[in-house]
């Protein structure tokens, strides 16, 4: 698996919680078609699989995620992430900290870290993370704990603190702010419901990744 800045540019998000009717493994595959750059399993929130059952799903859209050469990441839990041999592991301000993740992970494990300010920006690249996520960029309704909002100008004022960092945002983002994001100064966005939501993942996915080729 290669990862790298251009791996940001559309960056799907996906845990069984976050579809309806439809079985999570058919939308991550639609999505896979539709050309996303990157995969993040998060299987989190009420209604969430855990246990053997979690990895499954998580086992099994490894497989779809290989099966399209795709980056597969896995959300908070470093355990899983050694156990299925994940190419990167996501974490936030209140997870397991970066240290304590690279004691036990392997060295080729990619590390992304979660930031909101300016001053966890320039912490993260001390830390040499792989990338950052930054974010809430708009209101969303996917996180429930999700912090305030810091917009656009938030997106301008980091990328410009620390350029050289690989970035993602996120947070309620649609297919009509990629242009602006990416002018912003992230590499990419990271998405749950514009995908996860739509009527047609595949073509949800189609637009965003068309978008990010036009920039
Ligand atoms: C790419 C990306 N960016 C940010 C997050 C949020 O991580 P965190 O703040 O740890 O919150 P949870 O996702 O764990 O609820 C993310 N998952 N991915
Ligand atoms: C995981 C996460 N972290 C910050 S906002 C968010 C949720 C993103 O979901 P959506 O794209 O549906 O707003
Ligand atoms: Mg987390």
């Amino acid at each position: 698996m290669n990862f790298n800045r251009s791996s940001l540019a559309v960056y799907f998000i996906l845990g069984s919680q976050n579809v309806n009717d439809q079985d999570p493994l058919f939308v991550l595959e639609q999505a896979l078609q539709g050309g996303v750059t990157c995969f993040q399993f998060r299987e989190k929130g009420s209604g969430a699989k855990t246990g053997e059952a979690k990895f499954q799903l998580a086992e099994q859209m490894q497989k779809l995620c290989q099966k399209y050469q795709v980056p597969f990441f896995i959300n908070d839990d470093l355990e899983l992430a050694i156990r299925l041999n994940a190419d990167g592991i996501h974490v936030g301000q209140d997870d397991l900290s970066i240290q304590d993740i690279r004691k036990i992970a392997p060295t080729k494990m990619k590390i992304g870290l979660s930031i909101t300010t300016t001053d966890q920006a320039i912490e993260a690249e001390k830390l040499a993370v792989d990338y950052i996520g930054i974010g809430p960029i708009f209101q969303t309704t996917t996180k429930s704990d999700a912090k305030q909002p810091i917009g656009l100008e938030g997106v301008i004022e980091i990328t410009k603190a620390v350029p050289k960092l690989p970035s993602v945002a996120i947070g309620g983002i649609t297919k009509s702010d990629l242009i602006e994001i990416r002018k912003a100064g992230a590499d990419g966005v990271a998405v749950i419901s514009e995908i996860a939501s739509a009527d047609q993942p595949k073509l949800a996915t189609e637009s965003l990744v068309k978008l990010s080729g036009s920039i």
